[in-house]
C-alpha cells in the first residue's frame, strides 16, 4: 500500500492457502563487513521485493476473504487502488488467468501483475500507482503514435491487418472480426487504451499459441500412447495365444496320460479276472474230477449247467446201462479210449506202445493211429489220411463252462434256426444214416440252450442225439468269428470287432438223422488271452485250428497252437486245421500243400475254405461233427458189447 509520502509500507504477509513465494522477511541484519557489496544486492532485492510486495497487496485488497484465490468480480476491488475502469480490470483479470479456470491463484496474479502493471524499469523507487500512470502515459502515447497512424487514416484495416499479423493471429483466431470491432471501437471511443488492448490481445494470442502448441503436443502424445497400447494389447494378445496354446498342449498330454493310465488299469485288470478265471477253471477240474471215474456217457445226462434237457426214461434207461458199464471208467473229463483189448487206456499210452514217439504222432489228434498197411490209407481226403479207429469213450460231464461264462464271460447264446442237412457232396465217401436216437424232450427246454430263444414254430421237433465241445483256436484276425458266423448264421460281416475273450455258439446239425448239436467255443486269438483259452481245451471233443492263408506268420503259428492242444488234451481230440480266406486267392502266401503236409504229419482233418464265400465252411465242420458222432457210436458200440473188434471206419469218408 503506498504510504502519503510515496514510501512504500509493506503490510503484514498473510500466509494461508495459496501462499505464493512471498518476499523472506527483511528482519535478517546484513554482517557490517561486507554491508557495501551487499547494500547493491540487497537495494535490487529490495525492488523486486517491492514489486513482489505490490503484487501481494494488491491479491491482498482482492482476496479480502482471504480464500486464497481471486473470481472475476474480486477484480473490481482495485478500482480504487488502480485508474483502470471496470471493463480494462475484467481484461486484466482474464489476462492473467493463464490457466482460463476463472480463478487467479497467487502465483498466476503475482506473475502476471508483476508482467501487466511494472514495467521493465526498477519499481522500487517509483510508486505502483505513478508507474501504473506513466506506464499509461507511455501506452496512450504508443497507441496515440499509433492513432496517429490512424489519423493517415484510409489503410485502418491494413493497420488492423499488420497488427495482426505481428501478433500472429491468423494461427490461432478462425475469425477476426470481433476483435477488429473492438479495436475500431476502442480506436475511436478510447484511444488511450488501444496500447492495453493490443498489449491484452499480444497476451492472449501468445496463450492461445502456447495452449495450440501444447495441444497439438499433447495430441502427439496420446497419438503415441495409443500407438503404444495398441502395440501393448496385440502383445498381450499374442502371450495369451500362446498360453492358450500351451495350456491345451499340457491338457491334451494329461488326457493321454491318463488314457494310457486307464488303459494300463483295464488291462491288468482283465489278467487278474483271468488269473481268477484260471483258479476257478483249477477249482472245478478239482471239484469235477469224479473220485471213482464215475462219469455220463454222453447220450446220458447232457451238462445241466448248459441247460441242457434230461433225457427221457429211455435215455435214462440208456444211460443207467451205458453208466454201469464205464463204472470203472476213470480219470478226466474227455475221452479215454479202449483199445480192441477192450482195456481202457489212456491214448498217450496208446500212442506209445503203437509208435514208441511219446510226442504227437500220426495217432495224431483224430484218436486214429495212421498205418499205411491199411486199404485205402494213403489217398489224402479232404480231411486227411484213413485212420484205424481206437475206441474212444466221449464222456461229458456237468459242464461248468457255460456257468463260467455266465459268470466270467457274458456270451451271446446263439442258436441256428435252420437244421443242417448233410450235404456231404463236400465230403468224401457216403455217410451211413443211422436212425436218430428217439428222444422226446422233458421239459419244456427240450432243445441246446438258446433253442428256445427262437419262436416255438423254428424248434426242431427233436432235441439233440449228441452234443459236442468244439474249441476254436488260431491266431488274431485269421477268420475264426466271421467263419462261425457265416456257419452259424450263414452271413459274413467285414471289419468283425476282434474277440474278447471267449465266444460261444450252439448250432445244432443233422449228421446221418441225428441231431447234433455243436457248443462252438470262439477263442480270442490275441496273444493276451492265450491263457483263457488254454482252459477251453480240456472240455472240448473237437478242436479246430485256423490259420489264414494269405497270411505265412499264422500259418507257423499253427505248430504252437496244436502242441498247446496236446498239452491240454494230449491227442484225445480230433482236430480241423482250416486254411481260411481262400477267396482272397491273389494274396495266397501259403500254398495248400504245406497245409496239406502239415495235417498228414499230424494227422488233421484238413479243409481249405473262406468264411468271406462260405467255400467249405459247412462241409468242414459236418466233416468233423461227422468224426466226432462215429467215434462215439464206435465207442458205444463197443462198449455195449465189450471186446467186439474194433469196426473200421474212415474219418475222412
Ligand atoms: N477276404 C476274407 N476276409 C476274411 C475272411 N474271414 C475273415 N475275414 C476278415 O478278417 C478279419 C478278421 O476276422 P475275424 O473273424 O474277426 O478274425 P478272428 O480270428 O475272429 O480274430 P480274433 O477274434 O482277434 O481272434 C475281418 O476283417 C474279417 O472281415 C475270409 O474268408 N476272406
Ligand atoms: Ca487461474
Ligand atoms: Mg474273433
Amino acid at each position: 500500500m503506498a504510504a502519503p509520502d510515496g514510501r512504500v509500507v509493506s503490510r503484514p504477509q498473510r500466509l494461508g492457502q495459496g501462499s505464493g513465494q512471498g518476499p523472506k522477511g527483511l528482519g535478517a541484519c546484513l554482517h557490517p563487513l561486507d554491508s557495501l557489496e551487499q547494500k547493491e544486492t540487497q537495494e535490487q532485492t529490495l525492488g523486486q521485493l517491492d514489486m513482489l510486495r505490490k503484487a501481494q497487496e494488491f491479491f491482498q485488497t482482492c482476496d479480502g476473504e482471504g480464500k486464497g484465490f481471486i473470481a472475476r468480480k474480486d477484480m473490481q476491488r482495485l478500482h480504487k487502488e488502480l485508474p483502470l475502469s471496470l471493463e480494462e480490470l475484467e481484461d486484466v483479470f482474464d489476462a492473467l488467468d493463464a490457466d482460463g479456470n476463472g480463478y487467479l491463484t497467487p502465483e498466476e496474479f503475482t506473475t502476471g501483475f508483476s508482467h501487466f502493471f511494472f514495467s521493465q524499469n526498477n519499481p522500487s523507487r517509483e510508486d505502483a500507482g505513478e508507474q501504473v500512470a506513466q506506464r499509461h502515459e507511455e501506452k496512450v502515447y504508443q497507441s496515440r503514435g499509433n492513432e496517429d497512424l490512424g489519423d493517415m487514416g484510409e489503410d485502418e484495416e491494413a493497420q488492423f491487418q499488420m497488427l495482426m499479423d505481428r501478433l500472429g493471429a491468423q494461427k490461432v483466431l478462425e475469425d477476426e472480426s470481433d476483435v477488429k470491432q473492438l479495436w475500431l471501437q476502442l480506436k475511436k471511443d478510447e484511444p488511450h487504451l488501444l496500447s492495453n488492448f493490443e498489449d491484452f490481445l499480444t497476451r492472449i494470442f501468445s496463450q492461445l499459441q502456447e495452449a495450440h502448441e501444447e495441444k497439438n503436443e499433447l495430441e502427439y502424445a496420446l497419438k503415441r500412447k495409443i500407438a503404444a497400447y495398441d502395440e501393448e494389447i496385440q502383445h498381450l494378445y499374442e502371450e495369451m495365444e500362446q498360453q492358450i496354446k500351451s495350456e491345451k498342449e499340457q491338457f491334451l498330454l494329461k488326457d493321454t496320460e491318463r488314457f494310457q493310465a486307464r488303459s494300463q488299469e483295464l488291462e491288468q485288470k482283465l489278467l487278474c479276472k483271468e488269473q481268477e478265471l484260471e483258479q476257478l477253471t483249477q477249482k472245478q477240474k478239482r471239484g469235477s474230477v469224479p473220485c471213482d471215474g464215475e462219469s455220463t456217457a454222453r447220450e446220458g445226462r447232457a451238462p445241466q449247467a448248459a441247460g441242457f434237457p434230461k433225457k427221457n426214461k429211455a435215455a435214462k434207461a440208456n444211460t443207467a446201462a451205458s453208466r454201469a458199464s464205464w463204472k470203472k471208467r476213470s480219470g478226466s473229463v474227455i475221452g479215454k479210449y479202449v483199445d480192441g483189448r477192450g482195456i481202457l487206456r489212456s491214448q498217450s499210452e496208446e500212442e506209445e506202445e503203437v509208435f514208441g514217439i511219446p510226442r504227437r504222432s500220426s495217432l495224431g489228434l483224430s484218436g486214429y493211429p495212421l498205418t499205411e498197411e491199411e486199404p485205402g490209407a494213403g489217398e489224402p481226403g479232404p480231411g486227411g489220411p484213413y485212420p484205424r479207429p481206437l475206441r474212444r469213450i466221449i464222456s461229458i460231464e456237468e459242464d461248468p463252462l457255460p456257468q463260467l461264462l455266465d459268470g466270467g464271460f457274458e456270451q451271446p447264446l446263439s442258436e441256428c434256426p435252420e437244421e443242417e442237412e448233410v450235404s456231404d457232396q463236400g465230403v468224401q465217401g457216403q455217410i451211413q444214416e443211422a436212425p436218430p436216437l428217439k428222444l422226446t424232450p422233458t421239459s419244456p427246454r427240450g432243445q441246446p440252450v438258446g433253442k428256445e430263444a427262437l419262436c416255438k414254430e423254428e424248434s426242431s421237433p427233436s432235441a439233440p442225439d449228441r452234443l459236442f465241445k468244439i474249441v476254436f483256436v488260431g491266431n488274431s484276425a485269421v477268420g475264426k468269428t466271421s467263419f462261425l458266423r457265416r456257419f452259424c448264421e450263414d452271413r459274413f460281416s467285414p471289419g468283425m470287432a476282434a474277440t474278447v475273450g471267449i465266444d460261444y455258439r450252439v448250432k445244432t446239425v443233422n449228421v446221418d438223422d441225428s441231431q447234433v448239436a455243436l457248443q462252438l467255443w470262439d477263442t480270442a486269438g490275441q496273444e493276451r488271452y492265450r491263457c483263457i483259452t488254454q482252459q477251453f481245451f480240456r472240455k472240448a471233443d473237437g478242436v479246430i485250428v485256423m490259420y489264414d492263408l494269405t497270411d505265412k506268420q499264422s500259418f507257423l503259428s499253427v505248430r504252437r497252437w496244436l502242441s498247446s492242444v496236446e498239452e491240454a488234451v494230449g491227442d484225445r481230440v480230433p482236430v480241423l486245421l482250416l486254411g481260411n480266406k481262400l477267396d482272397n486267392e491273389k494274396e495266397r502266401e501259403v500254398p495248400r500243400g504245406l497245409g496239406e503236409q502239415l495235417a498228414k504229419d499230424n494227422n488233421l482233418i484238413f479243409y481249405e475254405c473262406s468264411a468271406y464265400s462260405g467255400h467249405n465252411t459247412k462241409e468242414s465242420l459236418l466233416h468233423l461233427a461227422r468224426f466226432l458222432k462215429e467215434q462215439e457210436d464206435t465207442v458205444r458200440e463197443d462198449t455195449i458189447q465189450v471186446g467186439h473188434p474194433a469196426k473200421k471206419k474212415s474219418c475222412c469218408g
